[in-house]
């Protein structure tokens, strides 16, 4: 995707969970399960006999079968999830709007549950704008951010909401396989090996996608969600 916006409160390899209050999980039907923890629970319109709520389990949608790899290994067994090879339009535009869009898109088609996520290599001279590795050759700062915004949607007429990891480190010239994008050009900051040259495992510790992946766990946690299986 393209960022095309100066982040606001990047500092640090903070974990931010933008949306949950702003886009939310609105659905009527939860009136009858009563109280603010269960409404919220309410997602998918069917009210378990326990007041809990059974869906079909959530479908992440990707065109990406990298991105895919590592979803599975940092998900396991926390969510229950199918993953779907959709190619999704590549929008442009504020990165959070980017992910609800492509989540939307994918619910319509998927018709139930469905998480997606989109990434970006942000370099901090061109103010949190993506670009190519030789255009930042002209700038001293070399520091970077990568950024993973996931987001969730409950079915076709849900709001997403959105989780959002970055990892902070710099740009460098390219070490280690070129199997995944941009891995082999970002070195992250306390690390002397690029993404691209460190084990799957250590960069799976600290990536921009685990750090959005905990908070998704988290919130999944927190919900109670129910699935059917
Ligand atoms: O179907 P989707 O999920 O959109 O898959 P995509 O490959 O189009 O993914 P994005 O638009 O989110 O990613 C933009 C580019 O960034 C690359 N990318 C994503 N995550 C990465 C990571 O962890 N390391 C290196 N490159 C990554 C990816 O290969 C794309 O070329
Ligand atoms: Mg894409």
């Amino acid at each position: 995707m393209i960022c095309n916006q100066q982040e606001e409160g990047v500092g640090g390899d903070s974990l931010i969970l933008e949306s949950s209050s702003k886009g939310g999980i609105v659905n009527s039907e939860s009136c009858t399960v009563g109280g603010d923890r269960r409404r919220k629970m309410a997602v998918a319109g069917v009210v378990a006999r326990n007041g809990l709520v059974s869906s079909r389990p959530v479908t992440f949608v990707t065109g990406n079968a990298k991105k895919l790899e590592e979803v599975k290994v940092i998900l396991g067994q926390s969510i229950p999830f199918q993953s779907l090879k959709l190619d999704l339009p590549e929008l442009q535009g504020d990165p959070e709007d980017i992910a609800k869009e492509k989540a939307r898109l994918a619910a319509n088609q998927v018709k139930g549950p469905v998480l997606v996520e989109d990434t970006c290599l942000c370099f901090n001279a061109l103010k949190g704008l993506p670009g190519l590795n030789n255009m930042l050759m002209a700038y001293e700062d070399k520091s970077a951010y990568a950024m993973c915004i996931f987001s969730l949607a409950m079915g076709p007429n849900f709001e997403p909401i959105t989780f959002v990891g970055k990892t902070q480190g710099k740009i460098v010239p390219a070490r280690g396989p070129n199997d995944f994008g941009w891995d082999p050009i970002f070195e992250p900051d306390g690390y002397d090996q690029t993404y691209a040259e460190m084990a799957k495992e250590e960069k799976n510790k600290i990536s921009h996608r685990s750090r959005a992946l905990a908070l998704v766990k988290s919130h999944f946690a927190e919900a109670g969600y129910v699935f059917d299986t």
